[in-house]
């Protein structure tokens, strides 16, 4: 259960990089009691080869591109002559999705993934399928952004040990969850609003003029490692039913739990619900637009990967059929003819 905190706590993971058995359970524990309340935390000190300023120019490089050029890496719903079903680009969709206005780029495993045939049968979608790219010429970055994925998998997969460890397991035992991970490096952009297109937000008592660009919801997976740039949005729902903002935080990069790790965990764990408001309009035709940028990564285990509570009660489940059943709420995963050309 989340608690009524007022803001997230800051996490110094910098016993990965040391390696001290007595700094690495004090993290363990540290983490343990962060996902048992907040669900979410800053975390600093985090050991990766690039910086802030790096990883969003590269997101500025891949959406500066034509939007011509994108839509060739569009997902099949997006359209219909591609083959990628899910990896690949989803551009805004105004029409059907006015208070989810984003558009995205969705990388998986770098590494060859063989297609769970028995799970796809006549499905739409192969979770398993190959990255699509942009040439080399109109967008060098592919094998940093591989690297970037690799880096991210790591790391994720060492908070995973830290986790096995404070849930009373061995560092190992979540290891097989990780064979043909289905993790995901997604480049977001939230485009600034025009002014009166703002959608609000349904039911929300705190604040009726709240205008979303993604809307409330938990991750599916295991957690969540967030980069946000500066401009503001994230919010994330406390015990008390309080949106509390999310800024970033210098150097800093989020981590939150996501569904199956919350199920694994027995409920000790928490999956806490979040948003994302849109970026502010421009307030004069000479101010500054600024648009928002974001990049999760969500840190999944393999699609036939049974999950069940450690605790023994309620039922396993194949990840690939979890995460099928929650895409339907995705709205990158809903057509739109509209897609948005401007
Ligand atoms: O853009 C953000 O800060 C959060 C994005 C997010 O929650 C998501 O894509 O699941
Ligand atoms: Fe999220």
């Amino acid at each position: 259960m989340t608690t009524s905190f007022s803001s997230l706590p800051i996490v110094d993971v910098g016993a990965l990089n040391n390696g001290n058995e007595q700094d690495l359970a004090s993290l363990s524990k540290t983490l343990y009691s962060v996902f048992t309340t907040t669900g979410f935390a800053y975390l600093i000190n985090v050991p990766f080869s690039f910086d802030h300023d790096e990883i969003f120019q590269l997101a500025r490089d891949f959406f500066g591109l034509p939007l011509e050029r994108k839509m060739r890496l569009a997902k099949k719903s997006f359209r219909s002559e591609n083959d990628n079903t899910y990896r690949g680009y989803f551009p805004t969709q105004p029409l059907t999705a006015s208070d989810n206005l984003k558009e995205g780029f969705e990388i998986g495993s770098p590494r060859t993934q063989p297609v769970v045939q028995s799970s796809l049968g006549s499905r739409k979608i192969n979770l398993s399928e190959p990255n699509v790219w942009p040439n080399e010429a109109e967008f060098p970055s592919r094998s940093r952004l591989e690297q970037i994925y690799d880096e991210l998998q790591t790391f994720a997969s060492q908070l995973l040990s830290l986790l096995a460890v404070s849930l009373g397991k061995d560092r190992d035992y979540f290891s097989s969850w990780l064979q043909y991970s289905l993790s995901t490096l997604r480049l977001l952009h939230y485009p600034i609003v025009p002014q009166g297109k703002l959608e609000y937000a349904k039911g929300d008592s705190e604040d009726n003029s709240v205008k979303l660009s993604c809307t409330p919801h938990t991750d599916s997976g295991i957690l969540t490692l967030l980069h946000q740039d500066a401009t503001p949005g994230l919010e994330v729902l406390n015990a008390s039913g309080q949106w509390v903002p999310a800024p970033y935080v210098p150097g800093s990069i989020i981590v939150n739990i996501g569904d199956l790790m919350a199920k694994v965990s027995g409920g000790r764990f928490t999956a806490t619900m979040h948003r994302v408001r849109s970026p502010p309009p421009k307030s004069t035709p000479q101010a500054d637009a600024c648009s928002r940028f974001s990049i999760p990564f969500f840190f999944e285990p393999g699609e036939m990967c049974i999950v069940r509570p450690l605790n023994g009660g309620g039922e396993a489940v194949a990840y690939g059929e979890h995460v099928r059943k929650k895409m339907s709420t995705w709205v990158e995963f809903q057509d739109d003819s509209g897609y948005d050309t401007t």
